[in-house]
């Protein structure tokens, strides 16, 4: 469904993603993990059009869209999160979620409708009213969600949706994702909380200063020895 041919993101001095190749399949759930700084977030940004110092080829769907921009991207069905939440202070959460719905479709109404879905999809319908300057770390994670979701995906990308919820919480965003996998969007997700990572992904890739040092099964990647050195550490050094 996606595809990353060598794709590199410098600033200045620094090699963020050092010709990184590798493809996203359609309806499974890939992650991403590895250590503060490797270069993950950059990654997202390079195949959402957003690194303008990005070279390489990004293809999605057999297309090559490279020169396309953000929004372009976005039309084409590549949906993303942020890490920190990105939400448009002065609307409320139903507002903030039609704003991403009105990507897709052009007038109020039909963006209304959409929003009430995704609410209800999300279990946030009572919040709808509300600012998010009222929500929990967790709702305004869901909200981000919510807004992506709201642009009709065929792909989302998840940068850490699971960073700094409580452990119901993550329980709870798990069985949400694998929900939303049933509905046939495809995930790529970036995330920290290894319990998730393994109960939710069919692959994992693992990027280290730049490049990847390894990718495949959860239980491949968590016994490999590079991975546990640079990222996952030893119980015994604990
Ligand atoms: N806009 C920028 N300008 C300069 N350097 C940047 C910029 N964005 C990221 N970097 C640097 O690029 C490297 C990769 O950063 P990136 O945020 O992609 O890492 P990450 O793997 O997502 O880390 P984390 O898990 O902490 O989110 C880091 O050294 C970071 O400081």
């Amino acid at each position: 469904m996606l595809k990353c041919d060598s794709v590199s993101v410098v600033f200045g001095g620094l090699t963020a993603v050092n010709k990184v190749s590798f493809n996203v399949d359609e309806n499974e759930i890939l992650g991403m993990i590895g250590p503060n700084g490797a270069g993950k977030t950059t990654l997202f940004n390079a195949i959402c059009g957003d690194a303008k110092s990005a070279t390489g080829k990004v293809s999605f769907e057999d297309r090559d869209i490279t020169p396309l921009t953000t929004d372009s991207r976005c039309r084409l069905g590549i949906g993303r999160t942020f890490q920190i939440p990105q939400l448009f202070e002065t609307l409320t959460v139903k507002e903030n979620i039609m704003i991403g719905a009105l990507c897709r479709v052009p007038n109020i109404s039909s963006a209304s409708e959409i929003a009430e879905k995704i609410m209800e999809l999300l279990e946030i319908k009572d919040l709808g009213a509300h600012y998010p300057a009222v929500l929990t770390i967790g709702q305004r994670k869901r909200l981000e969600l919510s807004r992506a979701l709201a642009t009709q995906p065929k792909l989302l990308l998840l940068d850490e949706i699971m960073g700094g919820l409580h452990y119901n919480e993550v329980e709870e965003t798990v069985a949400l994702l694998k929900r939303i996998r049933e509905q046939g969007i495809t995930i790529f997700m970036i995330e920290h909380v290894i319990s998730a990572v393994v109960s939710l992904c069919d692959r994992v890739t693992v990027m280290n200063r730049g490049g990847f040092i390894a990718q495949g099964t959860p239980s491949e990647v968590m016994e490999n020895n590079e991975v546990i050195n640079a990222y996952l550490g030893r119980a015994e050094d604990a």
